[in-house]
């Protein structure tokens, strides 16, 4: 099934001029750019993406850390895009993560993890949404 996801390139990957490293492994791996945009994310937009972490000791943390500088917001499209983007970001955890997953090859921490994908066809829309309108 052919599926949109919305990814962010967080402002580690931003801050560390990833931007290219890490868009060339998902259009080497067929997925097609269909919308992209550098911005800052505003306060409201982080605690609108992150929600379902509201209220969890580590939530102030992860809004500020998405709003401290540019990000890149993006939409991929292709076979099983969803589970196909979760795969090749790896696993929340970067120490965790698989050889050659984006967060195993760029992340920095379970804080500073680099990617995001979405997790459902419902949060992607959800997702883009937020980030396109
Ligand atoms: N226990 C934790 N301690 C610190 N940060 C956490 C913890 N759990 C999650 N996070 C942070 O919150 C983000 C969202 O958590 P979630 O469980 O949705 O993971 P994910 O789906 O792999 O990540 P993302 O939503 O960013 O793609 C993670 O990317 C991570 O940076």
């Amino acid at each position: 099934m052919i599926e949109k996801t919305l990814v962010l390139l967080k402002p580690d990957a931003v801050e560390r001029n990833l931007i290219g490293h890490i868009l060339v492994e998902y259009e080497r791996n067929g997925l097609s750019v269909l919308e992209l945009k550098l911005m800052k994310a505003s306060s409201t937009l982080a605690e609108q993406h992150y929600i379902e972490h509201k209220g969890k000791p580590f939530f102030d943390r992860l809004v500020a850390y998405l709003t401290r500088s540019p990000l890149v917001a993006l939409v991929l499209e292709g076979e099983n895009a969803i589970s196909r983007v979760r795969a090749l970001n790896g696993t929340t955890d970067p120490a965790d993560s698989q050889d050659n997953t984006i967060r195993a090859l760029y992340g920095k921490s379970m804080s500073e993890n680099t990617v995001h994908a979405s997790d459902s066809t419902e949060s992607a829309e959800r997702e883009r949404e937020i980030w396109f309108g």
